[in-house]
């Protein structure tokens, strides 16, 4: 990237960053030799003729464009296994994945969830059966669970499992349109199995939903089988290349053996073998619930580098009357937009890689019989999602803006961005439902508190403020996590009490609850925003870097302190014994951390390292060339093929004549 001709504003802003890029890029890969290896894994897969479209997806029709995502996941399926099969190299297909279908792959649920389900929820038989010919692409499969009428609510799922033991069988049904499966990817034309999350009856009891691999196409014709209904959804607001589809079954038939049986197990004479725990079947979704947060990261930093290097190229008014415009990332308003994206991306990053060894901790603990930390695990990635996912809508929503009119383009890229990174906030469980799970576990930790019973690591603060809620504030980012946490805690306490309250006006326990759930749902998010601030200052401290890159890293994550401090200083008023002075005082740090990044704001998303084929953007490709990339795209209309376009004769000359009359 360093030989191509740069706009020189770009170029000015290069040559003052204070700490050295590559350094930054190997921290966010894991390493010199990781980068290396990423980038030549991307340079091979942008090197791929077939996978570079000639027209802008966006000028295709819905069918067209499914049709070229499935070409090129096809191509990029192929050119990732002679690649990993040369060179030894797991990719990370995500990021690519940006790159080639700009939206989603058709396949994203095949690698997500589908393969992720075998492994997770088969038995070592079933995995030998299904894993080999999954992970080869001999079989496509998606994960069906959502059905018309319910999606948070699975218990209430309608599609049914009945087991024959005459035939040693499952007959799958549909019978009301509200139990039909809608919205697993892949589902409408791509694949040839599912996942189909089910509720199980054996002699006319309910055993609760269990998972079933089921063939739904022949693996020829790609006909659906008999029995089977299936088809696609149509447009939505974004992954319009993933394919979301629907599914019902008519007395389909699937051997006793598909049911994947890690956990619970019907015997051949319909005998049910209960499981270690039942909401191990939900286990998938918390592997995902995790993964997104990742994803929120990768999500963020894409908006940011569009958003702060258009911010470097354009210049638009004037600070000082007498002086030039200025680059627009010189308004502070503008630094307070984007500024936050860039530290929002390293927390989103952070957290994952802290969740993530808490998910492969526990998962180890789980093969050997231990479940005690899976309700922490469950509690934690569900707040993480639903808080990270709506940060990083929001973040991507505020850089959109923050490139005025031309952030509204679609060759900016920033509207697609925002469609795939909106989604997070509702599939995988929509963010209330999921709020709610961990407040659940926060009112538990509460009472266990109260009990003085020693409580898990991610809620001790609850303890201790408990002992000691009188702690002086502290402006320094230690003082500020603790403040998050007693915020936490005091809203926490507060609709902990209002529940109690509701009860003693005579309310049973769930109408208490629902009575409660704004103050609950809140308390959840103070959780996890503490979890967010106390885990990513943790990490930043930990990290082994040279000064000058600390320094930057360290004001980042102050920076997110701070930032988020302010946007809920109420909060800080209420729960906290932060006092208006303070509040002056971080005021006037956030200004100076804005002031202190500023110079290396354009290094900061250099270090993202995202190639222009990632980016896809006419404004934030890393050479400036905003202008005339925007001039470039927009030639590539259809409607600039033709110097006059058929509409004129047909309409427009006609209703201009029928005026003269
Ligand atoms: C190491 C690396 C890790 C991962 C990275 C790898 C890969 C991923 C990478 C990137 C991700 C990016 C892309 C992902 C790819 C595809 C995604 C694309 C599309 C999305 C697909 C979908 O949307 S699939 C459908 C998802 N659906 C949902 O999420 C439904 C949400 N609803 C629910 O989960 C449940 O209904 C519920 C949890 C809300 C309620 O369940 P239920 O009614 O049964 O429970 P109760 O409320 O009554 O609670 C009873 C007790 O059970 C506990 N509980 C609930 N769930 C769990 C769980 N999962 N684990 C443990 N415990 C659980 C609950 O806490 C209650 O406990 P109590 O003690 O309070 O009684
Ligand atoms: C892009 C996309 C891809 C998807 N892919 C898949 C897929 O591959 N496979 C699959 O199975 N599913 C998939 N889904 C479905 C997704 O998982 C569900 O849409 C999601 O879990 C939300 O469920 P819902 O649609 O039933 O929302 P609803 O539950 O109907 O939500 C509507 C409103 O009701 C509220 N609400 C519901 N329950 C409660 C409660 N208990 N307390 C308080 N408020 C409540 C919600 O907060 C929300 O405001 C996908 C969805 C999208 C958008």
């Amino acid at each position: 990237m360093a030989n191509v001709k740069c706009n020189p504003d770009l170029v000015r802003e290069r040559a003052k960053c204070s700490f050295d890029v590559n350094e930054l890029i190997h921290l966010i890969d894991g390493g010199e030799n990781a980068t290396k290896e990423k980038r030549h894994f991307e340079e091979t897969i942008f090197s791929v003729k077939e996978l570079q479209d000639a027209v802008p997806e966006e000028y295709l029709s819905h069918k067209d464009r499914y049709e070229n995502a499935v070409r090129k996941a096809t191509i990029l399926r192929d050119v990732c296994r002679e690649y990993m099969k040369k060179y030894n190299y797991k990719p990370n297909r995500f990021r690519v994945g940006h790159g080639v279908f700009k939206d989603v792959s058709p396949f994203l649920l095949h690698d997500g969830m589908f393969v992720a389900t075998i492994i997770g929820q088969g038995t070592p038989e079933q995995q030998a059966e299904w894993l080999p010919k999954a992970e080869n692409m001999q079989i496509i499969g998606t994960y069906a669970q959502t059905e018309l009428g319910h999606g948070s609510f699975i218990r209430g799922l309608e599609t049914r499992a009945t087991y024959d033991p005459k035939t040693e069988e499952f007959i799958l049904n549909n019978a009301t349109l509200s139990s039909f499966k809608w919205w697993p990817g892949g589902l409408g034309s791509t694949v040839n199995h599912c996942i189909v999350v089910a509720q199980l009856f054996i002699n006319g009891k309910s055993y609760g939903i269990q998972p079933f691999i089921v063939q739904i196409r022949d693996l020829n014709t790609h006909k659906p089988l008999p029995g089977v209904k299936v088809g696609e959804i149509g447009p939505k607001m974004g992954f319009q290349t993933a394919n979301n589809g629907f599914l019902g079954f008519e007395n389909f038939r699937i051997p006793r053996m598909n049911m994947l049986m890690k956990n619970a197990q019907v015997l051949k004479d319909g005998t049910f073998v209960k499981g270690m725990n039942e909401k191990l079947t939900y286990g998938t979704m918390v592997m995902v619930r995790v993964g997104i947060v990742g994803d929120c990261s990768l999500n963020t930093s894409l908006a940011a580098t569009i958003a702060v290097r258009y911010s470097a190229v354009r210049h638009q008014s004037k600070i000082k009357a007498k002086e030039p415009e200025v680059q627009i990332l010189d308004y502070v308003t503008q630094q307070h937009k984007l500024f936050i994206a860039i530290a929002s991306s390293h927390v989103f990053r952070n957290v994952y890689s802290w969740l993530s060894k808490s998910y492969l901790n526990v998962m180890k603990d789980l093969a050997q019989g231990k479940q005690d930390h899976l309700p922490e695990l469950h509690a934690t990635a569900c707040c993480l999602k639903a808080v990270c996912s709506r940060d990083a809508g929001s973040v991507v929503e505020e850089c959109r803006l923050a490139c005025g009119g031309h952030g509204y383009m679609t060759s900016s890229n920033l509207p697609l961005v925002y469609g795939f990174t909106i989604a997070t906030v509702t599939y995988e469980g929509e963010q209330t439902v999921l709020l709610l799970q961990t407040a659940r576990y926060l009112v538990k930790a509460w009472l266990a508190a109260l009990q003085g019973k020693v409580l898990a690591p991610s809620v001790s603060y609850l303890s201790d403020w408990l002992k000691n809620d009188n702690v002086r504030w502290q402006n320094t980012p230690e003082g500020i996590v603790k403040g998050f946490q007693h915020v936490a805690a005091g809203k926490v306490k507060a609709a902990y009490d209002t529940i109690q309250k509701y009860i003693k006006l005579g309310k049973d326990y769930e109408d208490a609850w629902n009575l409660a759930s704004v103050q609950l749902m809140k308390a959840s998010e103070a959780h996890s925003r503490s979890i967010l601030c106390e885990v990513s200052w943790g990490e930043v401290i930990r990290t082994s870097a040279s000064p000058n890159l600390l320094q930057v890293l360290k004001q980042l994550a102050q920076l997110y302190l701070v930032y988020w401090t302010l946007e809920t200083s109420g909060d800080f008023l209420v729960y906290s014994n932060i006092s208006k002075d303070d509040i002056a005082i971080l005021r006037e740090k956030y200004e100076e951390l804005l002031a202190a990044i500023r110079p290396n704001a354009v290094g900061l998303v250099d270090a993202f390292d995202l190639r222009d084929e990632i980016l896809h953007s006419t404004l934030g490709s890393y050479d400036g060339r905003v202008y005339e990339r925007l001039m470039e795209e927009a030639l590539k209309s259809p409607l600039n093929q033709e110097s006059v376009n058929a509409s004129f004769h047909k309409y427009l000359k006609p209703l201009m004549e029928k005026a003269k009359l």
